[in-house]
């Protein structure tokens, strides 16, 4: 089949039932769900893109296997081109969604992408396993799928491993083998935008100790196989705030879940890991699926802070302050900041690495970079919108408040913006900001950029233990030989 439309896409939502509670009820149709409708229109958009003329040819390419059109996210890059070509396909998406959509589909099917090209890994372990990926792979880019995923085991209790939990499936893990597959049980999250995909991957962050063996699995299955249940966090808005007044919060709530697995068949063939921690702790490093998401995570994130940005300077610019000294030098500092990020992605690029096995991926160290500053980066961006905005955030008048005769012209009036501004574009621009800054969608959209990617604390110590390891910091010896150097002609 290939690339998907968007229709495809709604249809496939609709024609499945997934056990999905939110607030309490049990969802009986996804695409009927008002919180959940414009996720789905959201995302069919993107499978639309795929087919516009406008974008096909930047953002697909013709499979080599099948000879069907395919997203560039399943492209095995080989040279800076092909990243280019790669980078294409998360831009288009990301500017589409404004990059508050982290977990579009581009993102999972780079990791599925990944971990094919890297079968190698799966295959040391167990044959069966590689060949599942490998067939994985094909289903999901040959039927353009949507995938969600739950990699972290649920906060219980952190300082214990899963084994040490109070009860044994707490965390998921295998329950039995049998001969049609494996039993697991017990829960995994943080799984977004799991009630619109169409499947689960379940695999595993590094830190499982010995002991941990039932719970050290990967696998995937259809989102509506029977006893898996989505509990979705609660939502952000209820599908029925208006466009004029939530621009941000009515179309782009991806929602969150746990996952429970209430004794689960896997059938095997579904199986990529089981019973072996140090597959599960080495997946992360050893299938380039650390690095090559990293590349959607950059353009995407990239996207966002930019977004962030130009609505901050939008901002200042409608109510006059950015005459002011101080907020300039903070806008100066935002828009600084969104062009290292750029630099950053385009050096991880052109400085490309190679595997042994020919595949090309952005640079890990300035990628790595990026992970680290973007959750320091996008909260510092919402500070300074929030600052230069100030208390005008919290005071817009609805959309019926605009419509209603009565009001009208006092809103004209008292509403109105620096010269040239109106009230309608002064108040369209708080409205963005005030979803970015201020709403629950908001607050979420910057803990998506603190935790997308792991605790970015232990993530900067990996990240300078591994530098550590690379590098020898030559300079200071130099600088010392010089002194020493000049301490020798002078006791002469
Ligand atoms: C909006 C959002 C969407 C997400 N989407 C997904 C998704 O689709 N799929 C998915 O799998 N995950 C997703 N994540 C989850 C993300 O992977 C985790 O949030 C992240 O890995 C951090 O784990 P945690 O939230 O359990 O925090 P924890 O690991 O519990 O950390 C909590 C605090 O304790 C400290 N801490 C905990 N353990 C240790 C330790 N061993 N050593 C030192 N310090 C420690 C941390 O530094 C941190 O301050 C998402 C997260 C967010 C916020
Ligand atoms: N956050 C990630 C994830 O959920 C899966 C794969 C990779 C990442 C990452 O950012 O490294």
């Amino acid at each position: 089949m290939g690339i998907r439309t968007g229709e495809q896409y709604i249809n496939a939502v609709k024609s499945r039932k997934p056990e999905v509670w939110l607030a309490g009820k049990k969802v009986e149709n996804v695409f009927d769900e008002p919180v959940l409708r414009q996720t789905v229109i959201e995302i069919a958009k993107l499978y639309d893109m795929q087919h516009d003329p406008e974008y096909q040819d930047k953002i697909t390419h013709f499979c080599e296997e099948t000879g069907e059109r395919v997203n560039n996210a399943f492209l095995i890059p080989k040279n800076y081109e092909d990243l280019i070509k790669r980078r294409a396909a998360f831009e288009a998406f990301a500017k589409a969604t404004f990059g508050l959509m982290g977990r579009s589909p581009d993102f999972l099917n780079v990791v599925i992408t990944s971990m094919y090209s890297h079968s190698s890994f799966f295959e040391k372990y167990n044959k069966q396993w590689a060949e599942n990926i490998r067939r994985y792979y094909r289903l999901v880019r040959d039927n353009d799928l949507f995938l969600t995923h739950a990699i972290i085991n649920p906060q219980n209790d952190r300082s214990k491993s899963s084994h040490e939990q109070q009860d044994m499936f707490t965390h998921l893990g295998a329950v039995k083998e049998t001969p049609e597959g494996l039993v697991v049980r017990g829960a995994k999250f943080l799984a977004t935008l799991a009630p619109v995909a169409d499947e689960v991957i379940i695999y595993t962050f590094p830190g499982y100790k010995p002991g941990d063996e039932r719970y050290a699995l990967a696998f995937a299955l259809p989102i509506d196989t029977p006893g898996l249940r989505i509990i979705c966090r609660e939502p952000m808005q209820d599908g029925k705030r208006p466009l004029f007044d939530h621009p941000l919060a009515s179309r782009f709530e991806e929602i969150d879940a746990l996952l429970v697995f209430k004794d689960v068949l896997v059938p095997w063939d579904r199986v990529f890991i089981y019973n072996n921690v140090e597959a599960a702790n080495l997946l992360y490093p050893k299938t380039g699926i650390a690095q090559q998401p990293a590349h959607q995570s950059a353009v995407r994130g990239l996207l966002k802070l930019q977004f962030a940005t130009e609505v901050t300077c939008r901002l200042a610019d409608s109510i006059g302050v950015d005459v002011f000294l101080h907020v300039q030098e903070s806008l100066g500092e935002l828009i600084q900041a969104v062009e290292s990020i750029r630099a950053l992605l385009r050096i991880a690029e052109h400085e490309y690495e190679v595997t042994p096995e020919g595949e090309a991926m952005p640079n890990w160290v300035p990628l790595e970079t990026i992970r680290g500053l973007l959750p320091k980066m996008y909260p510092r961006a919402i500070e300074l919108m929030q600052t230069i905005g100030a208390g005008g955030l919290l005071l817009s008048p609805t959309g019926a408040d605009f419509e209603n005769p009565e009001l009208r012209e006092d809103i004209e009036r008292y509403y109105i913006g620096r010269a040239g501004v109106s009230a309608t574009d002064r108040v369209s621009v708080f409205k963005l900001a005030w979803d970015l800054c201020g709403e629950a969608f908001g607050q979420r959209l910057l803990q998506y950029e603190r935790y997308y990617t792991g605790d970015p604390i232990r993530k900067k110590a990996i990240f300078y233990n591994s530098i550590k390891r690379q590098r020898t910091f030559d300079m200071v010896d130099d600088a010392l030989q010089v002194s020493k150097l000049k301490e020798l002609v002078t006791n002469k």
